[in-house]
């Protein structure tokens, strides 16, 4: 599907989309459980691998008619699965996935799609292996398919920490029902910390303990999974939040605002979207309390902003400074490159096409905003969910139309994008 949008304005309010990474994690965790209802859960292609996957480690899944999620674990430790387990797009599914099958009496096999099976498993294929596991790459290449045998343990292992946070989590998480536990040891610093925050934030509320150490994370063996009387609710989505925030920022009509609602806080570090909208000088509002952003829209200037702890909020900065006047420059991006694309590279390039000058550099992205008005081009979703909202974005305020292709991949994290686009006024066309 391509999307077609219009220069437009937004006025009215949104809703947030419950947490990807919350729920890929409440799913797990109710399938290492016995029995859990998971509330708000986000049904998107992403969090559905991980879903197909507690399956095929014996558990059961079902999404009943009020959209939670009604969890039937696999009795503490995955089953040997009878299938090949397809994690679709999902970095996070594979990544957790790899770990767990390493507690099953036998082998799994993991694949995904092209994306996917381009991105790096390696460090943790190596760390399944120091653990006494076997997982290896059937191509030999650090990617998927991929091939793990367990059981594992436990132990002590290192890890780089700043490929992927997503190892670490995997580790915790699988860790927990080994005999010993595992000892996670930093090799390098860690980027993406927040969302090893949002895991113990998670394991907590299940009734596991896993903690900080001087060189890493730690998370005790022989622990159960039980969330507290069997019911577990999945906060919004502060990465989502993150694009009908900057639309509002852009081109809320004037005299009016856009509202977001279900944006309590969490230990999401995407939180940091409202500051940054705010440093760039749109005028924003957030209720804690209440859980609703209010934004509405004001000449932007350009910012420095570092998205070490935030890679997915990219693509939206990207964005915003293509509109802003003067440089946004956006720093400690390397391991922004190992996404579902290359969101340097692919932000970098399709902006381009609107007429916008940006510098690459390997670890950074500046953005040259000026007040000139973009020009509406056919760019390249690249099947990547973040680079179609976000060039999505860029149409609202281009002079002519922009045509995004490749839309349905919103499906991976926001399956209602371009709906919420539409009820706040946006003017599109899906062919
Ligand atoms: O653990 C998670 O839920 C995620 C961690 C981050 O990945 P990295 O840790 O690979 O940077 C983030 O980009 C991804 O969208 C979700
Ligand atoms: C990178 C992302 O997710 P994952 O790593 O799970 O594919 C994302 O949602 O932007």
């Amino acid at each position: 599907m391509n999307v077609t949008i219009t220069p437009s304005t937004l006025e009215g309010e949104a809703r947030a989309p419950p947490s990807k990474s919350y729920t890929h994690r409440a799913i797990l965790a109710a399938g290492y459980a016995s029995e859990t209802t998971v509330h708000d859960a986000l049904w998107s292609a992403d969090t559905q691998a991980t879903a197909r996957a507690v399956e095929l480690f014996g558990g059961a899944v079902e999404r009943r008619a009020d959209a939670n999620l009604e969890v039937e674990g696999f009795d503490g430790r995955p089953s040997v699965p009878a299938d090949v387990i397809d994690c679709d797009n999902s970095g996070t599914t594979m990544r957790l996935v790899t770990a767990a099958a390493a507690l099953a009496e036998g082998t799994s096999v993991l694949t995904g799609d092209e994306s996917l099976r381009s991105r790096p498993q390696g460090p943790l294929l190596e760390a399944v292996a120091d653990l006494d596991g076997e997982a290896y790459s059937t191509r030999d290449n650090g990617q998927a398919p991929l091939v793990v045998t367990g059981p594992i343990s436990g132990g002590e292992v290192a890890i780089p920490g700043d490929v992927s946070s997503q190892y670490i989590t995997a580790l915790l998480m699988a860790g927990a029902v080994t005999e010993e536990g595992i000892d996670v040891v930093l090799e390098t610093e860690l980027k993406s910390a927040p969302y090893v925050d949002i895991t113990l934030e998670v394991l907590a509320d299940f009734g596991v303990e896993a903690r900080k150490t001087t060189d890493g994370f730690t998370v005790e063996g022989s622990q159960s999974y039980a969330a507290t009387s069997g019911e577990y609710a999945v906060p919004g989505d502060f990465s989502s939040i993150s694009y009908p925030l900057a639309a509002g920022a852009i081109a809320a009509a004037d005299g009016s605002s856009v509202q977001i609602t279900g944006a309590n806080p969490s230990a999401q570090g995407d939180t940091a979207i409202v500051d940054i909208v705010d440093r760039m000088g749109a005028d924003v509002t957030w209720d804690r309390d209440a859980g609703t952003i209010e934004v509405s829209s004001a000449p932007l200037s350009g910012i420095e902003v570092s998205v070490e702890d935030t890679p997915d909020l990219l693509p939206t900065i990207a964005t915003l400074g293509a509109v802003a006047d003067g440089d946004t420059r956006i720093t400690n991006a390397e391991h922004v490159r190992y996404k579902e694309t290359d969101r340097v590279s692919a932000m970098a390039e399709e902006l381009g096409k609107m007429g916008v000058e940006t510098t690459e550099e390997r670890d950074s992205l500046t953005v040259h905003g000026s007040d000139s008005t973009l020009s509406g081009a056919t760019v390249r979703g690249r099947h990547d969910h973040r680079i179609i909202m976000s060039l999505a974005l860029a149409g609202l305020v281009a002079e002519g139309e922009t045509t995004v292709e490749g839309g349905d991949h919103v499906d991976v994290s926001f399956p209602g994008f371009f709906d919420m686009l539409e009820d706040l006024g946006v003017a599109l066309e899906r062919t």
